[in-house]
């Protein structure tokens, strides 16, 4: 362990500015890198080179170490010294998304540590998420990088270093890309929509009260004389069965996959009198609606699969030309739920542009049993046994 590590094990209280943050700074200063970690004092021990990078390794940062040393009775003078380490760190270059030995990252230690989700500290390292993922976001010119971290990819982690251990995807799927999925044969099983060969779940029906919530939600505003609603994505069908539930006049569905398609048929969706079937990607049906000039929508849900969190910003273009003044947009919110950090940093991030949209979203908890049985799809994409259910509307 090296001095700067030590340093950040808090070896004396109290934790005082002269004693850690100054301390810290003087290192720092000093040249010592903010991503220093303890995997590479481990690499030089050994005579392997502090420089060497463990590509699929973890990387226990100084920040990892400071979260994991913190007393559980920090007072709040102590508190606030932490806060100025932490931006410290991060003025020098530290990471906010970085997985240490144990595959947790800062966000997950500072709560096992009793710090709350509203907490200077986790706020701190919230926002230090969202500057990093806007600023690369800008750097990169519009191209966002995303990583994939959830069922349909729409929340995906930019990685903040090329090199390091960082919130990381698994690549190998046919989800990986849209083109791919929908030329992808799909299997109904009882409980999920899955794709045949690969096993990645598309849909499951542990959702279900999820998409109550959200049918609720944006079938909460139009009348009786004129409720228009449309969900993009049909998948099991659960929210648009919800939906039927609210009686709106006219219901429109947006699907692209051959296969849903043809269950919609057998399951009689194309017969029922006020549902309308938008047949093909969202791209090309909801630009023709918009282009067309005719149809506005009360209320409008979001729920893809393969899809990036480009595709997100794309839709708001659309979703701001079809939704009436008072209408609601909902999405199902798999944004970065793999790692509780990562959903803590994409609800800011989408706050955030529906705001330049002029739209404000708000999130109400909705509490979600993970006692899913993962064993028939080939990975779980929801590790939050908590839900932030997005309703949208213009300010
Ligand atoms: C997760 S499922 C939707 C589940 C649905 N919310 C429910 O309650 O059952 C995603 C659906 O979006 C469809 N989809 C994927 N990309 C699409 C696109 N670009 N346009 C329209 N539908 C798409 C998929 O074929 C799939 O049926």
């Amino acid at each position: 362990m090296s001095e700067l590590h030590r340093l950040l094990t808090f070896p004396s209280r109290p934790i005082t500015d002269a004693a850690y943050a100054t301390e810290l700074h003087r290192f720092l200063a000093s040249g010592i890198p903010a991503t220093y970690t303890l995997e590479q004092v481990a690499a030089f021990e050994q005579g392997r080179g502090a420089e060497q990078d463990d590509i699929d390794g973890s990387n226990t940062t100084p920040l990892h170490i400071l979260t994991r040393s913190l007393p559980l009775s920090l007072t709040e003078e102590e508190t606030d010294v932490v806060l100025k380490m932490m931006d410290i760190l991060f003025e020098y270059g530290a990471g906010w998304n970085f997985i240490d030995y144990e595959n947790k990252t800062i966000g997950d230690l500072l709560l096992e540590k009793g710090q709350d989700r509203n907490g200077k500290l986790y706020k701190r390292v919230v926002a230090a998420g969202v500057s990093a993922e806007l600023l690369l976001r800008k750097i990169n010119g519009g191209e966002i990088e995303f990583l994939e971290v959830d069922r349909d990819d729409q929340a995906q982690e930019e990685t903040v270093s090329t090199t390091a251990a960082v919130v990381q995807p698994d690549t190998d799927r046919t989800a990986d890309d849209s083109k791919t999925y929908l030329a992808t044969p799909l299997e109904y099983t009882d409980d999920s929509l899955i794709t045949k060969d690969n096993k990645d779940g598309v849909m499951m029906d542990w959702e279900t009260e999820i998409m109550a919530v959200a049918a609720k939600t944006i079938c909460s505003t139009g009348s009786a004389k004129e409720k228009i609603i449309l969900n993009v994505g049909f998948g099991m069908g659960i929210i648009d069965t919800f939906i039927q539930k609210e009686k709106p006049t006219q219901h429109y569905i947006c699907e692209a996959h051959p296969d849903v398609l043809a269950r919609m048929k057998t399951d009689g969706w194309y017969d029922r009198p006020n549902v309308i079937i938008l047949e093909g990607k969202w791209q090309d049906s909801l630009n023709k609606l918009l282009d067309e000039g005719d149809t506005f929508f009360d209320g409008i849900y979001y729920d893809t699969f393969s899809e990036h969190y480009q595709d997100m910003l794309d839709l708001y273009d659309v979703v701001v030309g079809l939704l009436k003044p008072e209408g609601v947009f909902s999405f199902f919110n798999g944004l970065g739920a793999d790692r509780p950090l990562c959903y803590d940093v994409y609800r800011e991030i989408v706050t955030i542009d529906v705001n330049n949209y002029g739209m404000n979203c708000q999130y109400a908890n909705v509490s979600v049993n993970l006692n899913q049985d993962w064993q028939n799809v080939k990975r779980s994409y929801f590790n939050c046994n908590y839900y932030y259910h997005p309703r949208i509307t213009f300010t």
